[in-house]
């Protein structure tokens, strides 16, 4: 069994402790909290040891009448491997203190690229990183898990020459009343290329990718715009074909109905899935077009979600000789990550209900 601790535990790191917890070969030793609010409260429901981030705000847990486990570095020292779910910036900050406790450290995509030895995503270079002697990995952004798990199949199949990105940035996860815009449609950056693409290339090395990204005022998903130049000249069928092969990647049916991140949240919902949380690139089938070489294509991405996997695969990447293949497909089938759980009739509910119904 791997012991695995969480440190952070909002939108990321709620959802990386569950999945954690549903893995056969892995423990939730706890999740580091900074004060006792409701999500506190709700993984103390969930049978979750919780631990003081800040050491010096233990007592507003005992004012809440929350018992504490201990503090961080008590988590630190009883896991195998620490997943840090902090703000970012704060990720960097703890680095040191996981290296102290000669602790394997999983960071997230919101800190810059050199806070862990290695960047990493289970599609693009999990064997790179199991085989290297990597004390730490930066489980990249979303909408960089997103690119890297389209982008790595296209250039094994075909070679990519030039893929161009468009991304629509969600303002803020739902819960996040403070972000935006709320009434604009913001190019962040306003210079090119956006991160992503440079980030792309910290897991994949070879491919030549330009990004720009708008931030738009919705929180539910990212949209993504892709033109990708191949190296050769496939039938979208193939593509479509290639892309419904990868388990991370969902083509919605056409009959679906599906016109955008509304109906995408609904459907998991209706599929359910845990907060409707779709760890899947979401890709419209009848958008997979290519004009002579150039592929095109509209993704939409949960941002909350498609990372979830990725840092289970990051864990057993660091502490363990478990291959690619058998790690993505043991986290897959613990979570239900895939087109089975998609299209299953729900436990309640009347099942997918298409266009013509
Ligand atoms: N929310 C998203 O869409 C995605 C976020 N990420 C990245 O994941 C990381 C975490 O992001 P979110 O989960 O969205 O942030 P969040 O703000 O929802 O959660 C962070 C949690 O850490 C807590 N925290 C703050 N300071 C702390 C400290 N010193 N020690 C322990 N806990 C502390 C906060 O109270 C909060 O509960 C960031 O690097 C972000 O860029 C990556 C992919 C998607
Ligand atoms: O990893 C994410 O986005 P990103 O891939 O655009 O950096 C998350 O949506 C967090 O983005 P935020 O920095 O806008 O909170």
């Amino acid at each position: 069994m791997i012991r695995v601790g969480v440190n952070g535990y909002g939108t990321i790191g709620k959802r990386v402790a569950d999945a954690v917890a549903a893995q056969p070969d892995m423990a939730l030793v706890g999740v580091a909290k900074t004060r006792p609010n409701y999500e506190a409260e709700a993984a103390l429901r969930r049978g979750y040891d919780l631990h003081a981030a800040i050491a010096e705000r233990a007592d507003a847990f005992a004012d809440a009448g929350i018992d504490l486990a201990g503090d961080l570095d008590d988590l630190i020292e009883a896991s195998d491997v620490v997943v840090d779910c902090c703000p970012a910036g704060i990720g960097e900050r703890n680095r040191a203190r996981y290296a102290a406790h000669d602790t394997p450290a999983i960071l997230q995509g919101g800190e810059a690229a050199d806070v862990a030895d290695v960047s990493f995503n289970a599609r693009a270079n999990y064997e790179a990183v199991r085989d290297s002697d990597a004390e730490s990995a930066r489980v990249v952004s979303c909408n960089t898990t997103a690119l890297s798990r389209v982008l790595a199949p296209l250039e094994e199949e075909y070679g990519v020459e030039k893929a161009r990105v468009t991304l629509i940035r969600r303002g803020g996860d739902p819960a996040e009343t403070d972000r935006g815009p709320i009434n604009d449609v913001v190019p962040d950056p306003v210079s090119i290329p956006s991160h992503h693409g440079p980030d792309v290339n910290t897991v994949l090395p070879g491919i030549a990718v330009d990004t720009l990204a708008v931030k738009a005022p919705v929180t539910r998903m990212h949209t993504h715009g892709l033109n990708v130049t191949l190296e050769s000249t496939p039938e979208a069928g193939a593509v479509r074909d290639l892309l419904e092969a990868e388990s991370r990647v969902f083509v919605i049916p056409e009959g679906a109905g599906v016109d955008g991140g509304g109906a995408l949240k609904d459907y998991a919902m209706d599929a359910g899935r845990p907060r409707g949380d779709l760890w899947e690139n979401c890709v419209w089938g009848e958008s997979i077009q290519l004009q002579g070489s150039d592929l095109y294509l509209f993704e939409n991405v949960h941002q909350e979600a498609d990372v979830v996997p990725e840092n289970v695969d990051a864990i057993r990447a660091l502490a363990t000789d478990v291959p690619a293949v058998e790690s993505v497909a043991r986290t897959d089938e613990s979570l239900g990550v895939g087109l089975e759980s998609l299209l299953a009739e729900p436990s309640t509910g009347t099942g997918l209900v298409t266009a013509d119904d």
